[in-house]
């Protein structure tokens, strides 16, 4: 007789932040030194997929991310698997069908439908997913930001759909270092995305190892976590209830530069940002000073990707915009992916004002157009990625 297996499967969304955290004050509970606030991406286009099961006849706790068996020996993961059981424990409801599926071993399953480790937050969607899926095969429930934090910062955002704060908390235990939603999907739903990949290699300095020697060696991080980013964080919450997009985009804008500042001030300094990274701000400003106001803003995690927030009536002009100074290959059908939008090629009167020049063909590899979205979800036991042995369904990356 074969032993039973519970499984969940749930899908995690990527989450981008406007206001940066960027410096911890705890690294095993990972508390962070200021509060951040971060957009949720739409899962349709952006998404980590995670399956967990439980059986008794599992031997050990085992993981595959993309299709390869990865260790959980990784201390984040081990923290995250043993606060989602003391939970579940404490509150006596681990127990499904009267068995302990608290004493079985895991099978956790993974994969992503974009980049992982290329700066397009697959750690976030990733950690989210995986405790989220945890959450629901041990019937743990309330607020779980808090063990999401611990697999990964800026992963406790992700729990939720819609603007997301991460509180920064004042206790020792982390208990008040929480994610919480701000404002929900629908609030604003003419907000849009767009991501332009610049490259989709590994960055050379982790956020994990970057931010710790920010916080060694950075007086302008410390300036910024005690000065700026509390009054930041309550413009930008005001921005949002309020739909005031120019406050929201300036906001955002200059978080990201007083980010990458901190990371050039830190000794040895850290650049995330490249000339392609830089040509894009200047063409978002020339754009926004056409419009003789930000309808247009720019945000850059820790790596030389973009993303762009804006309103759903400026895409197909700045889609028109980008073409012209990042073109493409033609042959490249890939190269716009998402949400559908024609791009409206822009006069050459206006084109000429901008003092940019038209970057050689793949400056740019593709641009993902999206919006913000809801937090994680539960799927039903067909879209499985564990067969009923509890293996993969597919070994080969999916
Ligand atoms: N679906 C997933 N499930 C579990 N862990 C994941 C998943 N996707 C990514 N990870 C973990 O996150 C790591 C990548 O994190 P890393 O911070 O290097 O990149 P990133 O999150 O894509 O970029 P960034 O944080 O700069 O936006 C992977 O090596 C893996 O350990
Ligand atoms: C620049 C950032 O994207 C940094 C994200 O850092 P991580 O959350 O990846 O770091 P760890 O907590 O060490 O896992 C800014 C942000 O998302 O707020």
């Amino acid at each position: 007789m074969s032993v039973k297996i519970i499984s969940k499967t749930c899908t995690g969304p990527v989450n981008i932040a406007v206001i940066k955290y960027w410096g911890k004050r705890d690294e095993k509970l990972i508390l962070p030194i200021n509060a951040s606030l971060s957009g949720t991406l739409d899962q349709q286009q952006l998404r980590a997929k995670t399956t967990v099961a439980a059986s008794a006849g599992f031997t050990k706790d085992r993981m595959w991310l993309n299709g390869q068996e990865q260790s959980l020996d990784n201390p984040r993961l081990q923290n995250v698997l043993k606060e989602i059981r003391r939970r579940a424990r404490k509150r006596k409801s681990g127990c499904e069908d009267d068995l302990d599926m608290l004493t079985w071993r895991v099978h956790i399953c993974s994969e992503n439908n974009f980049p992982t480790a290329a700066g397009l937050a697959s750690s976030a969607a990733g950690l989210a997913c995986l405790v989220f899926s945890l959450s629901k095969l041990f019937n743990v429930d309330g607020d779980i930001s808090d063990i999401a934090r611990q697999g990964s910062g800026s992963a406790c955002r992700s729990v939720y759909g819609g603007f997301v704060e991460w509180e920064m908390g004042k206790e020792k235990d982390g208990s008040d270092s929480v994610a919480r939603q701000v404002a929900s999907e629908n609030h604003w739903p003419e907000m849009r995305v767009l991501i332009l990949v610049v490259s989709a290699d590994k960055k050379h300095v982790g956020s994990t190892a970057g931010m710790q020697t920010s916080v060694k060696t950075s007086p302008l991080l410390k300036h910024r976590a005690e000065k700026i980013v509390p009054e930041r964080m309550q413009a930008m919450i005001e921005a949002i209830q309020k739909k005031d997009f120019e406050s929201f985009a300036d906001l955002t804008m200059k978080d990201s530069n007083q980010f990458h500042s901190v990371c050039l001030d830190t000794y040895p300094p850290i650049s995330y940002m490249t000339d392609i990274s830089h040509k894009i701000v200047r063409m978002v400003h020339a754009i926004n000073a056409h419009f003789k106001k930000s309808v247009l803003a720019y945000t850059f995690d820790a790596g030389p990707n973009a993303c762009l927030y804006l309103l759903e009536d400026h895409v197909p002009l700045v889609l028109g915009f980008i073409n012209h100074f990042f073109p493409y290959d033609v042959n490249n059908e890939q190269y716009i992916r998402g949400l559908l939008s024609e791009p409206q090629k822009p006069e050459q009167k206006l084109l000429n004002d901008i003092p940019i020049n038209p970057q050689p063909v793949g400056a740019l590899q593709y641009i993902i157009h999206t919006k913000v979205g809801p937090g994680p979800q539960l799927l039903e036991e067909e879209h499985s990625l564990l067969d009923v042995s509890g293996m993969p369904t597919s070994l080969i990356n999916a």
